[in-house]
């Protein structure tokens, strides 16, 4: 199931990029830092970071963008472009099985271009082998032939910027990672942030939506304003459909009942993942692939998706021995907490980062 989102009601929640976000997605995007909502430590930090590289006329260090999907990543990575007068050549881990991939890619870099590898945690061994020697001496080896008889030969790039994403740091190699020169760490959205990406969407968009609706859907938009975007435009539809077209408090809650959101955010998956470690598992702990297993979904899905918003949400949390449900959890789902349930956890975003690292 995992990757699969077609865009039908039960996807709309996650927070991939679908197929129908694509047009809006490219709409909304945000063109410069100015105009980036939110992760005000992000963006100081890159800030300094470009503002120092143009001052002394080079490139850029080399960045790693890391933290959960739909947080902005692709965003920020065509602003850093954008911002230092550069072009942006796209590709991803995946997409670079070969390291002859890769090599084409480098040596078609013009001086200052920011390469933006996505996934790069999925990056394929030879291809991250050459990508060592190219972001800390521009410069890579190809080998010619086979056997006794091959040769290496060395060829230049152009000095550029490498911009990598990735929902999983955690699964990069100490030395990739030890070759960025700055890591980003993309924080889930605050209810407040995510109202003035709805306010600033709903202008693009010509939406007339009043600020007790913006709340409404900042509020069950799971932190990411991907969702937030997406909940806006299905409550557009109901209110058009529905109504007269605007949107008050009233219209948004009918129409996100409609399309089952509930009022924190959680989808359909995230229930189960609870419902299993609750009813399943007494509350646990258990561990991650068990529940996945016990959802039916890949633990993947089940770790980069549905946890780090259910830890962040108080509802989940990681010990050394596995997933426990937190007494909110119980609550969520209308039981009532075990005597010796955990409290909402203190120090839920410690516990958030340690996720990403
Ligand atoms: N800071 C922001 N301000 C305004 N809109 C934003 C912001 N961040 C993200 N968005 C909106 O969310 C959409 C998704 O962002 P983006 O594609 O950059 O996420 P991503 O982190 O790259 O996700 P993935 O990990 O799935 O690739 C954007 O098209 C934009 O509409
Ligand atoms: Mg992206």
């Amino acid at each position: 199931m995992t990757g699969e989102f077609d865009g039908s009601a039960d996807d709309f929640l996650a927070p991939e990029e679908i197929p129908a976000d694509r047009d809006l997605d490219a709409s909304l995007r945000p063109s410069s830092l100015g105009d980036f909502i939110g992760q005000p430590k992000v963006r100081e930090q890159l800030e300094l970071v470009l503002h120092a590289a143009r001052a002394r006329g080079s490139t850029p260090d080399h960045i790693l963008l890391s933290g959960p999907p739909g947080l902005g990543k692709t965003s920020l990575a065509m602003i850093i472009a954008s911002e230092m007068g550069a072009a942006i050549r796209i590709t991803s881990g995946p997409a670079l099985e070969r390291a002859g991939d890769l090599a084409a890619m480098l040596s078609n870099l013009v001086e200052g271009d920011v390469l933006f590898i996505d996934e790069i945690h999925r990056i394929a061994r030879p291809a991250e082998e050459m990508l060592y020697l190219a972001m800390e001496d521009f410069r890579v080896d190809v080998v010619v032939g086979k056997g006794p008889g091959a040769t290496s030969i060395p060829l230049e790039v152009a000095p550029f910027t490498l911009v990598g994403a990735t929902t999983r740091s955690g699964a990069l190699t100490g030395p990739l990672r030890d070759r960025f020169g700055f890591t980003a760490h993309m924080e889930f959205y605050e209810p407040a942030e995510l109202v003035r990406v709805l306010v600033r969407s709903a202008k693009i968009l010509g939406i007339d939506l009043d600020a007790a609706a913006a709340t409404e859907v900042a509020g069950r938009s799971r932190g990411t304003p991907r969702i937030t975007n997406r909940l806006l435009r299905r409550v557009r539809d109901y209110a058009e459909v529905r109504g007269d077209g605007r949107v008050d408090v009233e219209t948004a809650q009918a129409a996100l009942a409609v399309y089952d959101v509930d009022e924190l955010g959680l989808d359909r998956l995230d229930r189960a993942v609870l419902g299993a470690l609750v009813r399943g598992f007494g509350g646990g702990p258990v561990g991650v692939s068990t529940l996945a297993v016990a959802v039916g979904e890949e633990p993947a899905t089940v770790e980069e998706v549905c946890e780090p918003f259910l830890v962040r949400a108080g509802m989940i949390a990681r010990t050394p021995r596995g997933r426990v449900a937190t007494g909110a959890a119980w609550n969520h789902l209308g039981l009532a907490a075990p005597p010796d349930a955990i409290d909402q956890v203190h120090g839920v975003r410690a516990r958030e980062e340690t996720l990403f690292d």
